[in-house]
């Protein structure tokens, strides 16, 4: 972990303060780019003015103990009936990433099930969380275990090539871990943060913020115990994600975040890492509570607002060619200067 952390720095102030420069100097009215001016900002700091391409979208997949207590509508075979439908090319984020370019990688860190025969990544921690009702999902080793699946697939895909990471995740009752998670960094309630995940009723989300609630009380993890609140809460693809943001760090590539799942992990890495936020783009916010608290405690601002709640990818890679245009923009506009053209009263 120590060395994991050590290669992470913050994003260059150089490299921004020039891309600030030249952003100004861009043949429109300042600021009329509105937040992808930022972007491109915040993406020059990270990796300098290229655009980040190509993209490929993680997809880490885990199964949950919490199930047992009614958390979701969904029986738990869905997760590895899911990767299969990854691996065929038939879900919402195949559809999404053939259009906009972005290769797909699913990684198995932790489904309750025998999943072997597909081809995928084959790195099952364990097959499962515990009930993080009763007792910590996972022991430290497996935590560190899950997280280093995440970085050094992170270091993996930089050496093959990619400059832009994508966070997916598929794990039926996520939403639940994801809940306490984000309690535990942003010190919001458990009605705050807890939702409707899949789609449950009122009464099952009634329940659904119960069970969060007497998680909170019964682990009772401090915000600056990051791994401690990966094992009171799990998941497998939460630890995982959270390696995988700080990989990309760590390889100066920005990661862009999808829903409430890697929003709580965010958390996690930040907790580890102040710095791994300025390798963040929030791709979407999700439709989930929780995501909302989650990138406010996080300083970012989504791209993409469309209702989202399914996970996968989807939001981060809808939200992936925005960041290019915004890149493209920086990189490729003609200055006034070089345009001959007046800057106006205000430029
Ligand atoms: O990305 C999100 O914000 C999001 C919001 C709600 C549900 N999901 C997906 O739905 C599954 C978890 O939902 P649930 O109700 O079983 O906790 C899991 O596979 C997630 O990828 C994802
Ligand atoms: C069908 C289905 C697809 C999903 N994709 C991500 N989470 C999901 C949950 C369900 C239930």
């Amino acid at each position: 972990m120590e060395e994991y952390l050590a290669r992470i720095g913050p994003a260059d102030e150089a490299a921004m303060a020039a891309a600030t420069q030249r952003q100004q100097s861009l043949t429109k009215p300042a600021g009329s780019l509105g937040v992808l001016e930022d972007l491109s900002v915040r993406v020059a700091g990270m990796t300098g003015a290229v655009v980040p391409s190509p993209a490929v979208v993680t997809v880490f997949a885990a199964d949950h103990g919490v199930h047992a207590q009614g958390v979701s509508p969904w029986p738990q075979e869905v997760t590895a009936a899911m990767l299969a439908n990854f691996a065929a090319g038939g879900a919402a984020v195949n559809a999404f990433a053939t259009n906009n370019r972005v290769d797909v990688r699913v990684v198995d860190v932790g489904v309750a099930s025998d999943v072997d025969q597909l081809d995928i990544v084959h790195a099952k921690v364990r097959p499962g969380t515990r009930d993080l009702s009763v007792g910590p999902a996972l022991t430290d080793d497996e935590v560190l275990a899950a997280v280093a699946v995440g970085f050094e697939l992170a270091d993996k895909l930089v050496l093959d090539g990619y400059r832009c990471l994508l966070t997916g995740d598929m794990g039926i009752a996520n939403t639940t871990a994801s809940a306490a998670l984000i309690a535990t960094f942003t010190g919001a309630t458990a009605d705050q943060v807890t939702g409707r995940g899949t789609g449950i009723d009122d009464a099952t989300l009634a329940h659904k913020t119960a069970v969060v609630e007497a998680a909170l009380v019964l682990h009772e993890v401090p915000a600056t115990e990051p791994l401690k609140a990966l094992a009171a809460y799990g998941g497998l693809e939460h630890a995982a994600l959270a390696g995988y943001i700080l990989g990309a760090a760590a390889n100066k590539v920005p990661v862009i975040l999808d829903g409430v799942i890697a929003g709580a992990a965010a958390l996690v890495a930040q907790a580890l890492h102040p710095s791994a936020v300025d390798y963040c783009v929030a791709g979407h916010r999700s439709a989930e509570p929780g995501h909302a608290v989650a990138l406010k405690a996080l300083g970012l601002q989504p791209l993409v607002d469309l209702d989202l709640r399914l996970g996968e990818g989807t939001g981060a890679v809808l939200a992936y060619p925005i960041l290019c245009c915004a890149v493209r923009a920086l990189a490729e506009m003609a200055t006034f200067e070089s345009a001959g053209i007046a800057a106006g009263e205000e430029a």
